[in-house]
């Protein structure tokens, strides 16, 4: 099965989203029959996840979530339940399908200002969805901390009122649901940060748009799952001979920070290069010697060294940049290495912050670079794009694979892979504790490995970040990196 028909990996943007709505519209689509769908299945999940609630809260704002909440207010009370409506701001400004829903479910609606949080309420959050357009601020935020404070639990319409569908950033204030209940599709606010984790569980309903009006209209955006990238697994040979399996070179600094180039290597015989090959300074020999078996050793200590070694094209991949230390000797390496692939890591970042388009020229063409920076080496190369904060880290990842001519690899709880052309995947499956010194180290190695062995490197990159967050599953909260190298497991093959 490929990314085409994967629904569920799907995520659209707010703005694809909008496109989607019209095109529903036009098909003939009745848009409040829609928004009926959408308040049932609010409805529905309310009841399921709280069936002994006292009272149900709907919140509404005036655009078409609050109608969503007013629907959902209807479908409980028919249940049964005992339901209040509150509504923020004057329902003159009710229009469309939100004034359709007022207007049809006979219900009496209270100011929001009204609203005191009680234990006991279940709250329905119809305020803001996809139409946020500014920050959270006033009487609303602070009823927004009261209910947090007194811990009621949240059900989201679409989204956390105050996260923003687009960043996953909060606009002033948000809720924290303990549900979100979303429509058709992921959003990118559903996967980033924070907004992942103010959504609560996420459920996605089918409310009845065609697929084919979906698809028409979702970016190269998806969840980073194996549908991405089982394909390019399938391609490889399992049963390859070691040599075909691709021969990696790490590059180690000087012995006393060799650690982090260790791990490199080590992480990416485990995750599959036929060979790997440390290459470092003569001096660190003895101390790689007594730490590394299965890796093989080679003394680089000139330039004309790196030269010879590399007259050797069985040599497929290259990682360079943990514990190297040394940038103006990472600028020369980097330039011999050009036209391979190479995997850019840590102090490999750093060395271009001078001038970042020295890297970025020296990579035209077809694409060979990965580069695997956190926010603060992203800054390093991309200060403008890091400063931005209209831009959503999809944004910055994607702007800055284009402008490097690199697969970006842009680190944290929400690592984001975009490719230089517009394909972009969020990863969702990285445990928190993932975050510990060497992690890093760990995930360049294993990206090497992957184009060792020759999958392209978007493919390469994206599957390497996936096998990650799943060794660190494997590992267990507590785990080092060292307990990370003995938990990646083979890549899950097509079926
Ligand atoms: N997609 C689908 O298929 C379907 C989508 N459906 C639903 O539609 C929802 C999108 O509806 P929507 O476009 O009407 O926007 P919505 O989120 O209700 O808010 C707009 C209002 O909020 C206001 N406002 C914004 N920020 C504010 C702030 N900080 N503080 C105060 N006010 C603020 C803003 O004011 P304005 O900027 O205009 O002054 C405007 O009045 C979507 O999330 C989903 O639930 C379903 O019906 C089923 C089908
Ligand atoms: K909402």
């Amino acid at each position: 099965m490929g990314v085409e028909t994967d629904i569920a990996s799907w995520i659209l943007t707010p703005s694809d989203m909008t496109a989607v709505d019209r095109d529903a519209a036009t098909s003939g689509l009745s848009s409040f029959g829609l928004m009926r769908a959408a308040g049932y299945a609010v409805a529905a999940s309310a009841l399921r996840h709280y069936p002994a609630a006292t009272r149900f809260v709907c919140l509404c704002g005036v655009g078409n979530n609050g109608g969503d909440a007013m629907i959902a207010a209807e479908a409980l009370t028919g249940s049964g339940a005992d339901v209040a409506v509150y509504l923020m701001g004057d329902r003159a400004r009710l229009a469309g399908d939100a004034a359709r829903a007022f207007a049809t479910v006979p219900l009496r609606s209270q100011p929001l200002g009204a609203y005191v949080p009680a234990i006991g309420d279940v709250v329905i959050d119809g305020l803001f969805g996809a139409g946020l357009s500014r920050a959270v601020s006033g009487a609303l935020a602070t009823l927004m901390r009261a209910v947090t404070d007194l811990a009621l639990p949240v059900i989201a319409i679409d989204l956390p009122s105050g996260v923003d569908g687009r960043s996953g950033q909060v606009l002033g204030d948000s809720f924290q649901a303990a549900q979100t209940v979303t429509f058709m599709a992921r959003k990118p606010g559903h996967l980033l940060l924070p907004g992942r984790t103010l959504c609560g569980a996420l459920e996605v309903v089918d409310i009845g748009i065609p697929a084919r009006i979906i698809r028409s209209h979702r970016a190269p955006l998806v969840e980073n799952t194996p549908a991405l990238w089982r394909d390019a697994v399938k391609a490889l040979d399992p049963g390859a001979h070691k040599y075909r399996r691709g021969h990696l070179v790490v590059f180690s600094g000087a012995a006393a920070s060799s650690g982090a180039a260790r791990m490199s290597a080590t992480a990416g015989l485990s995750a599959g290069a036929g060979l790997v090959t440390m290459v470092a300074p003569t001096e660190a020999m003895p101390t790689l010697a007594a730490h590394l078996t299965a890796v093989m050793l080679k003394p680089v200590d000139t330039d004309a060294m790196l030269s010879d070694l590399i007259e050797d094209t069985r040599l497929n991949a290259f990682v360079l940049g943990p514990g190297f230390g040394a940038p103006e000797r990472v600028r020369r390496f980097v330039a011999a290495l050009c036209d391979r692939p190479l995997v850019l890591d840590a102090d490999g970042i750093t060395a271009f912050r001078e001038d970042p388009q020295a890297l970025f020229d020296a990579f035209r063409g077809p694409v060979r670079l990965v580069l695997t920076p956190h926010d603060g080496e992203f800054s390093r190369l991309f200060p403008d794009l890091a400063g931005d904060t209209a831009l959503s880290k999809i944004d910055r990842a994607t702007m800055a694979a284009a402008r490097s001519n690199a697969v970006l690899i842009l680190k944290g709880p929400d690592t984001v892979i975009a490719e230089p052309h517009g394909r972009v995947a969020i990863n969702a499956n990285a445990p928190p504790w993932l975050a510990t010194a060497g992690s890093g180290d760990v995930l360049a190695g294993i990206v090497g490995a992957h184009l060792a062995q020759g999958m392209p490197p978007f493919e390469a990159a994206a599957s390497a970040v996936w096998r990650h967050g799943a060794a660190g599953h494997e590992a267990g909260e507590g785990m080092t990196a060292e307990d990370l190298l003995r938990a990646i497991r083979p890549l899950p093959q097509a079926s």
